[in-house]
């Protein structure tokens, strides 16, 4: 057992949720991961683990969309809001209880749930961001609709929660300044206007190819946590990771994390003894042959024991 970590007792939360983007399947990751033995291996390094359950959402299907009609081209926005709400709250909870949230996905619509929910419950969060996209989209922005692809925006109040139908209960409390990114490739031209507009601190691959992985994290951790004294949410998206080593993940993009840099990442955060909340977003086991999806959920288990201490001394 490290020195650099006490260990908290883990709260899991299996959010079972599709519905900010149009692939089936992501839904299904948290029932795979845990055949894949994921509580066991959080146990296995020292924690407690305060199993809260998979939370299933209804559908958002073609039946459904008289209830849920699109918000302009924004889709399912009452079902992501929905979906949001309970997860924030079961969020909220574990963080009252001074646990380590740790939500596995679902899309990362869900993260506005779990990083919102966690920093309405300390104050002085940060957090770290890992994904080949910035998930910053606005309604105005968005060429999509999907809503994994906003999180951020609305995360941040740089979209107005009450201007989404399902959305009136949040309210923002991060700001631009408390928030980085690590793994950026593919940007929407509105997302990169405001990440400019902003002045958001994000480290691309070309910043992770110019300076490797050791210094970029530092600089992210220098950015939002120069003191080292601010507790970290780390939000993971496995599409962050190259396809080659991840690639059951709806929205792949080539150039990513290699499968070092990725779980490095996890073990600096964990290293910092800071880290509070750890989300492992969009493993889709629905996509690609038996190798692929077992190799992207054995990587999504492994990014985890990274986080929490696994593979330092
Ligand atoms: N969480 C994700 N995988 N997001 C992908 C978003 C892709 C694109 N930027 C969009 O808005 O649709
Ligand atoms: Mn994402
Ligand atoms: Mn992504």
């Amino acid at each position: 057992m490290s020195a650099t970590q006490a260990k908290r007792t883990v709260a899991l939360i299996g959010g079972e949720f599709s519905g900010g983007q149009p692939k089936g399947g992501v839904e299904r990751a948290p029932k795979m991961m845990r055949q894949a033995k994921i509580v066991d291996q959080v146990k296995a390094l020292g924690y407690e683990v305060n199993d809260c359950g998979d939370h299933a959402f209804p559908s958002p299907d073609a039946a459904n969309s008289s209830a849920d009609p699109p918000a302009g081209i924004v889709k399912n926005p009452r079902t992501v809001g929905n979906a949001c709400k309970q997860i924030y709250d079961i969020v909220q909870a574990a963080v009252k209880r001074d646990e380590i949230v740790y939500t596995i996905g679902g899309d990362h619509s869900l993260g506005l749930a779990t990083v919102g929910g966690h920093a309405a419950s300390r104050p002085n969060l940060c957090c770290i961001w890992v994904d080949a996209h910035a998930d910053i989209n606005t309604a105005e922005t968005t060429g999509s609709g999907n809503m994994h692809g906003m999180p951020v925006s609305i995360l941040l109040g740089l979209q107005k929660p009450q201007d989404i139908p399902g959305f009136e209960w949040f309210n923002p409390v991060m700001t631009t300044a408390d928030i980085v990114y690590i793994g950026l490739r593919d940007l929407d031209e509105g997302e990169r206007s405001i990440i400019r507009k902003f002045g958001m601190k994000a480290f691309t691959m070309h910043h992770v190819d110019k300076y490797g992985i050791g210094q970029v994290v530092q600089m992210a951790l220098d950015h939002v946590n120069p003191k080292r004294d601010r507790p970290i949410h780390l939000s993971f998206d496995v599409d962050a990771l190259d396809p080659a080593i991840a690639p059951s993940t709806g929205t792949t993009v080539r150039g990513g994390l290699t499968f070092r840099e990725g779980h490095y990442i996890c073990e600096a955060v964990y290293e910092t003894g800071l880290l509070r909340g750890l989300d492992i977003m969009e493993v889709n086991p629905a996509l690609g042959n038996d190798k692929e999806v077992a190799d992207t959920i054995a990587i999504g288990c492994s990014l985890t024991r990274c986080a929490l201490g696994e593979t330092l001394l």
